[in-house]
């Protein structure tokens, strides 16, 4: 057996995968063939969820289809909603979408069919789920009165107005768009192997997804967009970020949003497109002190450390102006990465192998029992 250890399992290749990639050396990250930040500038979130389920972008027709799909399985289990309103109303929401996900699985008759068909069905039910559990799971923590998904608006605007109560107009609705393509899938990420390695014992994709979810919640993974707006807020301004991440880094604390496992000296070139997202919402709603502190935050980071922001830096400032409470950037995130993970574990299923690695193990041997002289061989419990 190798004794190689990487810990982290940094660069180690875990899977064979047809999803995406990130060719970091030609900074693209490719989604099926395609780059996605070109996909980005050119399609809808709906033509991303085509492509990773079916394979290939779909058409307008079958762009539609899908749509009128997602809408037809808005329907959502009463009895979920009621537990959603039991847990404490101190829950982080990523443990109320964490159990949301899990009490729905029991709604769904085809649960435990592993078949391709059944995981797509299932995968297109989460994709019009999620996003109630994100938005009534806040609700149901506020102690304010649940909404109800309306199917005259676009996907993506829907679950945007669920959130904030509010039909968001055109550059919102687009902008939105643009960031769920954005979180949509990310090759394998800790949340994507975490779901993949449940769904190699032959789980089915709600576990897998809840699983993922626990993953995502981490401050080093998914939990960084809400940590980040926590930090501009509290900095206010463009001089105080800059003094607030000198004492930061002084401290030997990390800067959330920027770095990571695999661009780490790099850009992220989702974080490029977010940000000039948020000079886009920025000038439209009149708030450019907003987008210069971030641009100061970017300069402290590559001055002080040579990082480089990740997709979370850019992506919670954008956020905050879409009006999504800071407790949701998260919960969006797993929204938006729901159609990602569901494609990995449809291709778990489709080509398994049971994930079982070993440990280079470095305890102590040869310890006995109290009582049992080391040269007496074990006999037992005598009873
Ligand atoms: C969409 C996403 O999920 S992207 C990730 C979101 N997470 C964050 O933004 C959290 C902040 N970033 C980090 O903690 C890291 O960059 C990670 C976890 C994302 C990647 O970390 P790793 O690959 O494990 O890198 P590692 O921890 O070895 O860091 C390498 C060096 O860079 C430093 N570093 C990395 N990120 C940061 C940061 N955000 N702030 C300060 N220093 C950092 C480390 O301290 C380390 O320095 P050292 O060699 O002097 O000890
Ligand atoms: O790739 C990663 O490790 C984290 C990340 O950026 C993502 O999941 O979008």
């Amino acid at each position: 057996m190798s004794e190689t250890i990487r810990p982290g399992l940094e660069n180690v290749i875990a899977s064979e995968t047809d999803i995406s990639y990130l060719d970091v050396e030609n900074e693209e990250i490719v989604l099926r063939g395609y780059d996605l930040i070109e996909l980005a500038h050119h399609v809808t979130y709906l033509d991303i969820v085509g492509l990773l389920l079916d394979g290939a972008l779909p058409t307008s027709e079958q762009r539609h289809l899908l749509e009128q799909k997602l809408k037809s399985e808005y329907t959502f289990p009463q009895q979920v909603l009621s537990i959603l309103q039991l847990l404490s109303e101190q829950s982080n929401m990523m443990d109320v979408l964490r159990t949301g996900i899990s009490a729905i699985a029991s709604f769904d008759s085809e649960l435990d069919d592993r078949s391709r068909e059944a995981n797509s069905r299932k995968a297109i039910r989460l994709l019009s789920k999620v996003p109630q559990i994100v938005a009534n799971g806040y609700r149901a923590m506020m102690e304010q009165p649940f909404i109800e998904p309306r199917e005259e608006l676009s996907y993506t605007a829907n679950f945007l107005y669920m959130i904030t109560g509010k039909v968001p107009d055109k550059l919102e609705e687009a902008i939105f768009d643009q960031s769920l393509i954005v979180y949509s899938e990310h090759e394998m990420p800790n949340s994507t192997f975490a779901a993949r390695v449940i769904a190699s014992t032959q789980s089915d994709i709600y576990g897998a997804l809840t699983g993922a979810v626990a993953s995502l919640k981490g401050t080093l993974h998914g939990g960084a967009n809400e940590a980040v707006m926590l930090m501009l807020l509290e900095a206010g301004s463009e001089a105080n970020l800059e003094s607030l991440m000198l004492k930061k880094l002084a401290q030997k604390e990390r800067i959330m949003g920027f770095g990571h496992r695999v661009y780490m000296k790099k850009a992220d070139p989702r974080a490029i497109l977010m940000k000039e997202a948020l000079w886009k919402l920025t000038k439209a709603k009149n708030q450019p002190e907003l987008y210069q502190m971030c641009v100061v935050g970017e300069e402290v980071m590559k001055r002080e450390k040579n990082l480089y922001p990740n997709l979370d830096y850019y992506a919670a400032p954008v956020y905050h102006l879409l009006g999504i409470p800071i407790e949701l950037f998260t919960p969006v995130f797993l929204a938006a990465r729901t159609i990602g993970i569901s494609a990995h574990v449809i291709e778990q299923h489709d080509n398994n192998r049971l994930f079982r690695p070993r440990v280079h193990y470095t305890g102590p041997r040869n310890l006995h029992p109290p009582g049992l002289n080391e040269s007496q061989e074990s006999k037992g419990r005598s009873l």
